[in-house]
């Protein structure tokens, strides 16, 4: 989808994925209306934002993905791609962690199908759930993180098998890379089961946020080689994966192949 001109609603845009995504939207012609929960990082990026693209085409609004209420009311025209986007990693706080990755993943995403759909008078779009490789194989360090991401592969790939999506006409995507460095990798104690182990084992494999955003941007943009699993590698860049497993070697080079 050529994105110049388009209204996007991104989640958890305030740092990380999701403020490198709403930069590379804007620089793109994008309007975005991003939210965060972290009202003070979200308003610094706004203005830097704002300054950069101009103020009718990106705006910050506070909103805390896990009430249905301020989900629902955030509105900054029409949204033709959503990106649900905010997450969080700690295995203490589980049942929160299902509420953000999870619930509030499906609900932004009815909300935006609601809004798109072109049997309903919409006019169309794009649904991306940003999930993770975590979301495609087990991961012993942080059961419910990957739990509460193999919930969004299941959700997002569901809706798009459905036989009347095309009559609907929204696409689904699964943005799922590999470990970044991002906050989230910034953990303490008990957050993660076996958290040293875990880094010393991603160090070579862990990406940069600006790369999962170009991998992001070539996800939207792409017209061919259509899927709806993304994953996200160091070096390969994104490409698009039907969701069968080949473990080459026990549990510690899991990859996911056409
Ligand atoms: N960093 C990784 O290794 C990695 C790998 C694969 C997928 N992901 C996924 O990418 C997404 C972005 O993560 P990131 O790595 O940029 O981490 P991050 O912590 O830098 O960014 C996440 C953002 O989500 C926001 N957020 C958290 N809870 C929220 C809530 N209740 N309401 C609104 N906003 C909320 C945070 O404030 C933060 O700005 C997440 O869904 C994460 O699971 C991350
Ligand atoms: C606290 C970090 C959260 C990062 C989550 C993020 O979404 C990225 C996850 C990406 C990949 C996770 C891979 C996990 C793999 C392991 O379960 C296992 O397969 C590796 C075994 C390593 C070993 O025992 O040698």
């Amino acid at each position: 989808m050529d994105v110049s001109g388009k209204g996007v609603f991104l989640t958890g845009g305030a740092r990380g994925i999701g403020r490198g995504m709403t930069e590379a939207l804007l620089a793109k012609g994008a309007k975005v209306l991003f939210c965060d929960l972290i009202a003070d990082l979200g308003k610094a990026a706004e203005a830097d934002l704002q300054k950069q693209y101009g103020a009718d085409n990106v705006v910050f609004r506070q909103c805390d993905v896990t009430d249905g209420d301020q989900l629902k009311g955030e509105k900054f025209g029409a949204v033709d791609i959503c990106v649900n986007n905010a997450g969080i990693m700690d295995e203490r706080v589980w049942e929160k962690m299902l509420a953000i990755n999870t619930t509030a993943q499906i609900r932004g995403s009815q909300l935006a199908l609601d809004h798109m759909r072109r049997d309903r008078g919409g006019r169309g779009g794009l649904i991306i759930n940003t999930v993770s490789l975590a979301g495609v194989f087990p991961s012993y360090f942080f059961p419910v993180y990957n739990a509460s991401k193999h919930a969004m592969i299941g959700y997002t790939t569901s809706w798009a098998k459905n036989p009347k999506m095309g009559e609907m006409g929204v696409k689904w995507r699964c943005l799922c890379p590999n470990a970044v460095n991002t906050n989230l990798l910034v953990f303490e104690e008990n957050q993660v089961y076996d958290g040293d182990k875990f880094l010393e084992w991603i160090k070579p494999r862990m990406l940069e946020p600006e790369e999962v955003v170009e991998a992001f941007m070539k996800l939207i943009q792409e017209e061919e080689g259509d899927g709806v699993i993304y994953g996200v590698f160091k070096g390969l860049g994104g490409v698009f994966k039907k969701r069968r497993l080949v473990d080459a070697d026990g549990e510690s080079n899991p990859i996911v192949v056409d």
